[in-house]
């Protein structure tokens, strides 16, 4: 197996798409599409079966080394010891009741309702079919809040990325503007890009796996 810095990433979703390039490209990757459409079901099961199948499956399509990306959205209110909730079917959740419904469900219940969310990004890293991937797991902890997006965004009536309007980590320091925090306190979906994939579940899992390839790459 030889490294090179090209990453196929077998993904249907363009925001991740155009995160994971923004994250990755400075630091001297490119970031391909497969050359043809792949169809890698939505599997079910715990977070860390379905993204080593979903990155088995895909390698299989394209026939060689690829990179994919499974997302899930805890609510600690919820979730059990082993069960995260929605977790991995937020998906379903957030294209049905959207951000809106999500943070209304959660509000119904408790007093005060327990708003702690935490969101995780695990990467898969395969080197070919019939090989094992490797796993590279980010998380940000933070809380479910009322949907916010930034005001020129719903001017434009763009379609927010997911559950960015009601996701506000808690790594950010509005103290700290030269960070990109801003006063208040921010949803992913009022942050700036940079900013964004400078503090996200994303951010931290892409770190994990640049450091993983770099290790692969000298142990070849
Ligand atoms: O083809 P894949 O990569 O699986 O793309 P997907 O859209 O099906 O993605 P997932 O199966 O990982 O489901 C995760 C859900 O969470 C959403 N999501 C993922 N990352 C997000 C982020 O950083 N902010 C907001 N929503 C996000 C995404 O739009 C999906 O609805
Ligand atoms: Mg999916």
């Amino acid at each position: 197996m030889v490294f090179t810095n090209q990453l196929v990433f077998v993904t249907g979703n363009e925001n991740k798409y155009r995160e994971v390039k923004q994250i990755l490209e400075p630091l001297g990757f490119t970031i391909v599409k497969p050359e043809h459409d792949v169809d890698v079901p939505e599997l079910q099961g715990p977070s860390e079966f379905i993204a080593k199948e979903k990155c088995r499956r895909a390698a299989e399509q394209i026939n060689g080394p690829c990179i994919t990306e499974d997302t899930s959205l805890k609510f600690d209110a919820l979730s059990t010891e082993k069960y995260d909730l929605p977790g991995p079917y937020i998906k379903y959740f957030v294209e049905n009741i959207k951000p809106q419904g999500l943070h209304d469900l959660l509000k119904g219940y408790g007093d005060p309702p327990n708003m702690k969310a935490s969101a995780m990004c695990l990467f898969a890293y395969s080197t070919g079919p019939g090989t094992e991937p490797h796993i590279c797991r980010g998380a940000a902890e933070g809380h479910i809040v009322p949907p916010r997006m930034r005001k020129e965004d719903v001017e434009a009536g763009k379609k927010p990325f997911g559950w960015d309007p009601i996701f506000q980590p808690n790594d950010q320091d509005p103290e700290r503007p030269e960070e990109g925090g801003e006063k208040p306190f921010q949803t992913y979906g009022e942050m700036n890009t940079v900013f964004k994939n400078k503090i996200s579940h994303r951010a931290k899992a892409l770190t994990i796996l640049r450091a993983k390839l770099e290790e692969l790459r000298n142990a070849q």
